[in-house]
């Protein structure tokens, strides 16, 4: 790891309705360095998907610069591939249709047809999907329909690869396995990786460092949290290692003590602000 990869500069974000704005993102700031792994964390609703899709080009900043490998984003590219909770394979397509498409797409000009499939067939079986290449998607389950999606995404060879809650619908023990996998595949490729989680453990787990973001609206980082723990991770393990109870004690503290603290400074202060425009003393006790 060395340079800045991607960086987020002064990036705020509103959102307008019926001539009302709603100021989503105030001044983030990050800088993510090639190969690392980032998780970003935070209440539900203070604007992660918001940041991501920014970083992904589906959606504009109202101001500020986002940067990939010296390069503004300014729409969706195929240097940025893009996860999300629900996978989004095309239902009458296979499995390895499904990646063929991507990979068409990108690879057209550049590897011959042969090359291609061997690109696919590589991409599916790290995913430990190699055994189900022909079937739909309505044919496999949540996870391996994850995995298809994963795999899609590792085939275009984004420079940022971006998971909004990758793991999210799936069962304690399918999460764990593709977590795992993950972590492998990482630990093989060095991609550059910016996942969204409401999982403390699974931040702790899977993170070179924590991104975790104060509550909106107007939410920006918070605080972050550098993950130093050894790699390969045994999450068994993991659990008995003083290192990752104290990570993850911070994040939960930074969750449910820090942010409540500064949700009640507010509620106060906006109850104190209007008791004074009000005219009442009580403001002064
Ligand atoms: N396209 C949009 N138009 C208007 N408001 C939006 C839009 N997208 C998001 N918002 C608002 O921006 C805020 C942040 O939403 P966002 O989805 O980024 O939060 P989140 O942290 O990812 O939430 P969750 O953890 O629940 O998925 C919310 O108040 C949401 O209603």
């Amino acid at each position: 790891m060395s340079d800045r990869f991607l960086n987020l500069s002064k990036v705020h974000m509103n959102f307008e309705k019926n001539g009302t704005v709603n100021p989503v993102l105030r001044d983030v700031n990050l800088d993510v360095q090639r190969g690392e792994f980032i998780s970003l964390i935070g209440h539900s609703g203070c604007g992660k998907s918001t940041v991501l899709n920014i970083i992904a080009g589906l959606l504009r900043a109202s101001e500020g610069v986002v940067l990939v490998d010296n390069k503004e984003v300014n729409a969706p590219g195929p240097d940025r591939a893009l996860v999300f909770q629900n996978h989004s394979l095309l239902p009458w397509l296979t499995v390895y249709q499904n990646v063929e498409l991507a990979v068409d797409k990108i690879f057209r000009n550049s590897k011959t047809a042969a090359e291609r499939k061997d690109w696919i067939l590589h991409n599916l079986e790290m995913v430990n999907m190699g055994h189900a290449l022909d079937r739909l998607p309505s044919e496999i389950s949540g996870g391996m329909k994850q995995r298809v999606g994963i795999a899609r995404a590792l085939a275009m060879e984004p420079k940022v690869l971006l998971l909004d809650e990758p793991f999210g619908a799936l069962d304690a023990l399918t999460r764990a396995k593709l977590q795992d996998e993950v972590m492998r595949i990482q630990s093989e490729l060095q991609n550059t990786v910016v996942m969204i989680t409401h999982d403390v453990d699974e931040a702790v787990l899977l993170s070179d460092r924590i991104v975790m973001m104060t509550n909106g609206p107007a939410a920006t980082i918070g605080q972050i949290l550098d993950v130093d723990l050894p790699r390969p991770r045994d999450r068994i393990a993991m659990a008995d290692d003083t290192r990752y109870n104290h990570y993850r004690h911070e994040v939960l503290s930074f969750l449910y003590e820090k942010q409540r603290k500064v949700e009640d400074f507010d509620k106060h202060k906006q109850q104190r602000n209007s008791t004074v425009a009000s005219g009442s003393t009580k403001a002064h006790a």
